[in-house]
């Protein structure tokens, strides 16, 4: 289990964005996160992945206690996957991937970098386009290489920002799905950011609703409370509970 706790967090012009955020994390399984535009979502993960400091709590894994105020960019607990994938465009897909992979994962694999990034790619299914460029893929199989690049950090956890978002729904209903399952496979825990109910409930152990200002966790529906629900009332609750 993966337990975080942000007491709070403010950018410098020291208005709190978001304040008593406890979240445990299990492994295999997604936990999501739901609130109103500007809430604090991302604010939330960028805190995660270090690269917002100063907020107040503190971070457990394996026994271990880390303060978010010594948490920086160069944690290895957590990678993201963004709304839009940052694929270099001069780079084909392998490449994309290589880029991301340290000296020390190859020693410690006893394998090329490329022989690496093959099998992420294969796990996301795209082995096959490993020479085309950004360019040349949709937007669906750029989503699947980014979650390729996150695989390779290593990292416990991933954190997927709104990921499905500007993707068609029926590539969108496959991808979820199919993510679901990728996550179970590798044993990885997971964050979602979604604005979309319906796909927090198919695809979450876990779901909090964000809001307030500063924003907190106003409610937490587990899986086996919600998963008998009629999903049209639970829906309609979940939207009261977001605009509060
Ligand atoms: N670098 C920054 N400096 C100051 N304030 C910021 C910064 N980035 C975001 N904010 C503010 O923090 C608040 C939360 O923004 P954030 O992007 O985390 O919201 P969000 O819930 O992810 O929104 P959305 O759902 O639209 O992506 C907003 O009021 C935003 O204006």
């Amino acid at each position: 289990m993966i337990q975080i706790n942000i007491q709070n967090y403010s950018y410098k012009n020291k208005i709190p964005v978001i304040k008593n955020i406890f979240i445990n994390l299990t492994e295999g399984k997604i936990t999501s996160l739901i609130g109103k535009s500007g809430c604090g979502k991302s604010t939330l993960l960028r805190v995660l992945m270090g690269m917002e400091q100063g907020a107040l709590g503190n971070i457990i894994f394996n026994q271990n206690d880390f303060s978010l105020d010594k948490w920086n960019g160069k944690q290895n607990l957590f990678s993201m996957v963004p709304q839009i994938p940052h694929l270099f465009p001069w780079k084909n897909i392998l490449n994309n991937i290589t880029l991301a992979i340290s000296n020390e994962k190859m020693l410690r694999e006893q394998k090329s970098k490329e022989d690496i990034a093959l099998n992420a790619l294969k796990i996301v299914q795209m082995e096959e386009h490993f020479k085309k460029y950004p360019d040349e893929i949709s937007l669906g199989m750029a989503q699947r290489v980014s979650l390729a690049r996150a695989l390779v950090l290593d990292s416990q956890a991933i954190l997927l920002d709104e990921p499905f978002a500007s993707i068609d729904a029926q590539t969108r209903y496959h991808l979820q799905d199919w993510l679901a399952h990728k996550i179970l496979e590798t044993n990885k825990y997971a964050i979602l950011v979604t604005h979309d109910v319906r796909e927090a409930l198919l695809l979450s152990n876990e779901i909090h609703i964000l809001s307030g200002s500063p924003s907190e966790i106003k409610k937490t529906y587990l899986k086996n409370e919600f998963q008998d629900c009629n999903p049209v009332s639970l829906e309609k609750e979940m939207i009261q509970f977001i605009g509060s």
